[in-house]
């Protein structure tokens, strides 16, 4: 199979879909790497460490993506990528399409075989979102303090407080990995944190993790309500796997926060879970301000990190990659589950149940999506 890596356009996305030692794994397995010209660069992989492990380096995006079997990706496309579409292509990448209706028509309306890492599910996890909600969760504690800061516009407080004045109060709705992750580096910083989550399971797992250092609130709209007024710090860490992020922080929630308080949505590639946000920011810009309070909405936090990002990622996507390109796909989808419940559009139809929901698509399973297909393989 070739398999193509085009270079990220996404404002300050640095993060690339393979390293020179994942090259070495499919060209090993007898594949073709095309990886784009710089491709590798942000993330401190140059041209030469990846035709050094075997791949052959192209100039433009187009001939990659015109050339290869499967593009894998880190983000999703973006409009100026909709026209290197094609019917049979695979793409490989984070596509969040419930909250990107145009992208999924144009994937539909082209024919394209797009398997989304963050809805691939192992065991009620998600094993190839799990690393990039590791380093956004961290992420999202320490930019809130930046933020806090006055020269950034914030209150003026520092998390920890200091002997004789009280700690800074961080609170997180959602207690997955984003939200652990945020909540380990929150209590790092020595503030006042509160977890909430709908799963009360979960909270006596991050009871057990963090004993008094958290405390811990099931949610529900009044616990919201109070949870939000109190924050100094409010951190949106919920996921409803495929589906549009709830809208659980209403504008009047927002409204009861003290001036200068910091709002960072880490669930804003679903969607997001604040009324008061209505839009994605980016790296370069990448706060806005409403009724005093300053709102963080970036998609791509660990693109900012893209060396440590881009290795966690690929340590888990190049593994199904290769079992789809040594496979091909429709073997590979048939014989794992874990990766079939990855794939959101296929022939034309929408194969995964919440984006077919929210976005108000007819569902087909995959199964019977790839039907001739599948039919093939068995003959
Ligand atoms: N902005 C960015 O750069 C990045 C965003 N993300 C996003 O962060 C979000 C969270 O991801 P993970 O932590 O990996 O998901 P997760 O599945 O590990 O955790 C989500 C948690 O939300 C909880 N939840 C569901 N409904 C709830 C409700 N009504 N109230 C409170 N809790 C509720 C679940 O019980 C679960 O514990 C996702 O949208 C993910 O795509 C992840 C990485 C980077
Ligand atoms: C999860 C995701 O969308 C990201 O890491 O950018």
């Amino acid at each position: 199979m070739i398999v193509g890596i085009p270079r990220e356009i996404k404002n300050n996305e640095n993060r690339v879909a393979i390293t020179p030692a994942g090259v070495t794994s499919f060209v090993d397995s007898g594949h073709t790497v095309l990886v784009e010209k710089e491709a590798g660069i942000g993330s401190g992989f140059t041209n030469e460490d990846y035709s050094n492990a075997g791949a052959i380096i192209v100039e433009l995006a187009k001939d990659v993506w015109a050339q290869s079997d499967m593009v894998m990706k880190v983000k999703e496309p973006l409009r100026s990528e909709y026209d290197y579409f094609r019917e049979g292509l695979i793409l490989f990448t984070y596509l969040h399409l419930a909250a990107d209706p145009k992208l999924t028509q144009a994937l539909i309306d082209k024919g394209v075989t797009a398997i989304a890492y963050e809805t691939v599910e192992l065991n009620n996890t998600l094993p190839l979102l799990t690393p990039m909600s590791e380093v956004a969760g961290r992420m999202a504690a320490q930019i809130g303090s930046q933020f806090l800061q006055k020269s950034h516009g914030g209150q003026g407080i520092l998390l920890s407080g200091v002997p004789g004045v009280s700690r800074g109060k961080v609170t997180i709705i959602g207690g997955g990995i984003v939200g652990t992750n945020a909540a380990k580096i929150a209590v790092g910083l020595g503030a006042d944190v509160t977890v909430l989550d709908l799963n009360a399971n979960r909270l006596r797992q991050l009871d057990d993790i963090f004993g008094n250092q958290i405390k811990t609130l099931i949610s529900n709209p009044y616990n919201i309500a109070d949870a939000v007024k109190d924050a100094d710090l409010l951190i949106g860490a919920v996921l409803i796997p495929g589906a549009k992020a709830p809208k659980l922080v209403t504008e009047d929630m927002v409204k009861t926060m003290k001036p200068g308080s910091v709002i960072v949505d880490v669930a804003i590639d679903q969607g997001g879970i604040v009324e008061t946000i209505d839009h994605v920011t980016t790296h370069d810009n990448p706060t806005f301000e409403k009724h005093n309070i300053i709102h963080y909405s970036v998609a791509n936090m660990p693109g900012a990190v893209p060396r440590t990002s881009t290795i966690a990622l690929t340590n888990v996507t190049v593994p199904y990659a290769l079992q789809i390109s040594n496979k091909g796909v429709c073997k590979a989808i048939s014989e794992n589950e874990v990766l079939k419940r990855g794939v959101n559009i296929a022939k034309g139809y929408v194969t995964h149940k919440a984006i077919a929901k929210d976005l108000g698509y007819n569902y087909a399973t995959v199964e019977k999506a790839l039907e001739k297909e599948l039919e093939l393989l068995v003959n």
